[in-house]
């Protein structure tokens, strides 16, 4: 699914108005429906009673029809509408139909008294894509009054006023907390940002039926990756297929009280379908991976407790270098050594060798088309501070476009970003994922499928994806808080299997 900023929106609109020869007031209201029939689902209507605040424009004429429908589907309901001179079109012709329709419909500006009841729902349709700046400051008692009155819960329309939908918002501005965001057809940068964290606790992108052909021939370079895409990529085997066509791959890493990264990483590797799974280990790991997964064969170096000496990866279909690798001078010699003589290899490079290259400030001997997946603080490490996330992402573009290689930035929408300056924010996951040995597991599940015969962006895209998705299989039957990384292993089979259905 493409990511579209505000104005390539609004041009959507434009064309889908045209094209299907509707009002875009009825627009409007199929764009409301779509939050009625969530909300819907979401409160016994008859029992729960919605303060919805609506603005000037055209967010604001979405919680005007919002207000008629919930009206019309047996909620209590009562309007407090921004106080102006002009409202846009459909916005006026929404308060028109409310009337001697019993809702109650306050106008009020940025200093009147605003009431909610502990056990109403707050919808906000205040500011939508419309927004063109960050607020000012006349409006922050109204937020204040809007984020911590007690209330049910916290809805926004199209966006939480107050943020950007696809530059940066200022740390300190004025924005709306929601507790979920519906937003319409196409999910905004700053939905899917980490910045928005207290803003957008639950995000579901609503299909208003935009005209499709205009979303297909319009350029973007950011895709929101869900199902059907990774669908498209998966391979899958034949009935002749032997070990040999699913690739062979190494993985080199674990230092004494590290192996289990290993151990996952490999494991992770084979159920994502690698051919053969080698493990390049210091001698204390040799017993452990051995006995933890009979299907991996196992490889030492000279060093008891760390590496000291790489191996030759020449017959390998990939490598993935890092887990749990330490940071031991030698190692990190040995580590530098590597890059240069294996500047024709695909790498996928994690935690510590990330750390090392940091450290040793070697990001240019990184063999090209690499995938390296850092999280924040290995990212902080390879490219020193940013000021937002839009910020992060510019910076994480120009070096992966200036060493060719693809980046994966772990997170709650892990992002990847290819030399081609394409970004991809990944759909799938959950916040059990936040766990020691989770990006193990990523580093397995890339290098099997780099070595299946993926490209490295699509290795990391069908990588990330299918993790996330394994994660969201494994809390139907566990709770968040006790996912521990074994169970992504152990579900990546049935994400495979929801994403051939
Ligand atoms: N996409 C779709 O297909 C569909 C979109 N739909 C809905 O339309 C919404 C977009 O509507 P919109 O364009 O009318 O803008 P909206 O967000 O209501 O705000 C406009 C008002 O805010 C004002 N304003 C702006 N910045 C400001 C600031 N810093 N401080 C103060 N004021 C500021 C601005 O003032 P002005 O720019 O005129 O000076 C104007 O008065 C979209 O989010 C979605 O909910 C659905 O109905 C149907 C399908
Ligand atoms: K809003």
């Amino acid at each position: 699914m493409k990511i579209f900023n505000a104005a390539q929106i609004q041009a959507l609109d434009k064309e889908t108005v045209s094209n299907q020869y509707i009002s875009s007031f009825k627009l409007m209201e199929r764009a409301t429906t779509k939050v009625f029939e969530k909300l819907q689902t979401r409160y016994k209507l008859y029992q729960t009673s919605f303060v919805i605040f609506c603005g000037t424009g055209n967010n604001g004429g979405d919680g005007l029809t919002l207000a008629r429908l919930l009206k019309e589907g047996g909620a209590m309901v009562k309007v407090f509408l921004v106080q102006t001179k002009k409202y846009s079109p459909d916005n006026a012709q929404n308060q028109d139909l409310l009337e001697d329709r019993d809702i109650n419909v306050e106008k009020f500006n940025t200093k009147s008294k605003l009431k909610v009841k502990k056990d109403d729902v707050i919808v906000d349709a205040l500011f939508g894509i419309g927004l063109h700046s960050p607020l000012d400051e006349e409006w922050r008692p109204i937020f204040d009054f809007l984020n911590e009155t007690p209330c049910l819960e916290r809805v926004s329309i199209d966006m939480p006023s107050g943020l950007l939908a696809d530059v940066t918002t200022p740390i300190e501005a004025i924005v709306f907390k929601a507790d979920v965001v519906y937003t319409f057809q196409l999910p905004k940068t700053a939905l899917l940002l980490s910045d928005a964290k207290e803003y957008v606790k639950e995000l579901e992108i609503l299909d208003i039926g935009l005209d499709l052909d205009y979303i297909e021939s319009t350029k973007s370079d950011a895709y929101f990756v869900e199902q059907e895409k990774v669908r498209n990529l998966v391979k899958s085997g034949t009935k002749f297929s032997s070990k040999d066509d699913f690739g062979r791959v190494i993985l080199i890493g674990g230092s004494k009280g590290k192996i289990g990264a290993m151990t996952l990483a490999s494991k992770a590797a084979m159920n994502t379908g690698s051919g053969i799974v080698t493990t390049y280990v210091p001698n204390c790991g040799y017993t452990i991976l051995q006995t933890a997964i009979p299907e991996v064969m196992c490889d030492t170096c000279a060093g008891e407790d760390y590496i000291k000496v790489f191996p030759s990866v020449e017959h390998y279909d990939a490598v993935g270098v890092g887990c749990g690798l330490g940071l031991h001078k030698d190692t990190a010699t040995a580590l530098v050594t590597f890059l240069k003589d294996n500047k024709d290899k695909k790498l996928v490079i994690d935690a510590d060798a990330l750390n090392i290259i940091s450290e040793q400030k070697c990001l240019d001997k990184v063999p090209v088309e690499s995938i390296l997946t850092p999280h924040e603080k290995e990212l902080k490490r390879l490219i020193g501070e940013w000021d937002n996330d839009f910020d992060k992402i510019d910076k994480v573009k120009q070096l992966a476009k200036k060493h060719n290689v693809i980046f994966v930035l772990k997170g709650a929408h892990t992002i990847t970003i290819a030399p081609d300056e394409t970004i991809y924010f990944n759909s799938s996951g959950n916040w059990g994922m936040a766990t020691a040995g989770v990006g193990d597991t990523l580093t397995g599940m890339i290098t099997s499928l780099l070595g299946q015969g993926y490209t490295s962006k699509e290795a990391a895209i069908v990588g990330v994806y299918l993790h996330g998705l394994a994660g969201d299989i494994a809390i139907e039957n566990i709770h968040p808080h006790s996912l521990v990384a074994s169970d992504l292993g152990k579900n990546i089979s049935s994400a495979y299997n929801q994403i051939a259905l």
